[in-house]
């Protein structure tokens, strides 16, 4: 078996999905300066992760480091960025265009991250045929038509916690595959429909619980 095949069949543990966005901003930075190549002993001082993790993480990425040189800054980016799916489009759905779900809509950081959100829906009247930073907001009710004519697969949820489930069971019956879930509601989906659950609060928690155990 060839590296690519074990590479596409070994299932990448999430701890490295999340550190490898981290490793690109870093790499982003230090071309941004003018550098061209980067060993893992200095990403893993920058980032704080130890080096043979750094290396670790980056087994799973398409790029080979040359010893005592280390990885081009250029082929790097690249590949991560292609690898982390940054560089394809992904089209998405928001539902619930209330303060975060608009904020969300104003985020143009999505978009170069590989997220397209083509349109918003709510069940407020008033915000039908309103274009918010571009992107068009329908009523909710007009949600089959337009997955059928802009083909999002993704949808991201920012309605009210008691209506998360609905919504989500509505809009998977509708043809959505992986929900983006921003309410602190567990949402329960099918075994092959993805969930993401993002919480800004939670990270809130881990930081007021540091800093009352440091500052103690
Ligand atoms: N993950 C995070 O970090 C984070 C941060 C802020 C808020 N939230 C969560 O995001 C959600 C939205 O918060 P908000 O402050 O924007 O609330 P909001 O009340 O301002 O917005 C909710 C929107 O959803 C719409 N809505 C209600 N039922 C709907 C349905 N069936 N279909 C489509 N749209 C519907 C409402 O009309 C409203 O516009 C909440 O669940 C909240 O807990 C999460």
């Amino acid at each position: 078996m060839t590296r690519d095949e074990i590479r596409t069949m070994t299932k990448v543990p999430e701890p490295t999905l999340r550190r490898l966005p981290w490793y690109l901003a870093f790499v982003k930075l230090l071309r941004g300066k003018g550098e061209t190549v980067i060993s893992s002993t200095q990403i893993s001082k920058e980032i704080n992760v130890d080096s043979s993790q750094v290396a670790k993480d980056l087994s799973f990425v398409n790029v080979t480091g040359k010893t005592r040189v280390g990885y081009e800054i250029d082929a790097l980016v690249e590949e991560l960025e292609d690898f982390l799916g940054f560089t394809s489009s992904h089209k998405a759905f928001l539902f619930g265009v209330g303060s975060l779900g608009a904020a969300l809509l104003h985020d143009s950081g999505l978009k170069q991250y590989g997220l397209d959100i083509v349109a918003g829906f709510d069940v407020r009247p008033e915000l039908d045929g309103q274009i918010i930073n571009g992107i068009p907001v329908y009523h909710i009710d007009r949600f089959p038509a337009m997955r059928e004519q802009l083909g999002a697969t993704i949808g991201v949820i920012t309605v009210p916690v008691d209506k998360a489930q609905e919504v989500a069971d509505q809009i998977i019956a509708g043809g959505i595959k992986g929900l983006w879930n921003f309410t602190p509601f567990r949402i329960r989906v099918p075994e092959n429909i993805v969930i993401q659950n993002t919480s800004m609060y939670a990270h809130l928690a881990v930081m007021f619980n540091r800093l009352n155990s440091t500052n103690r």
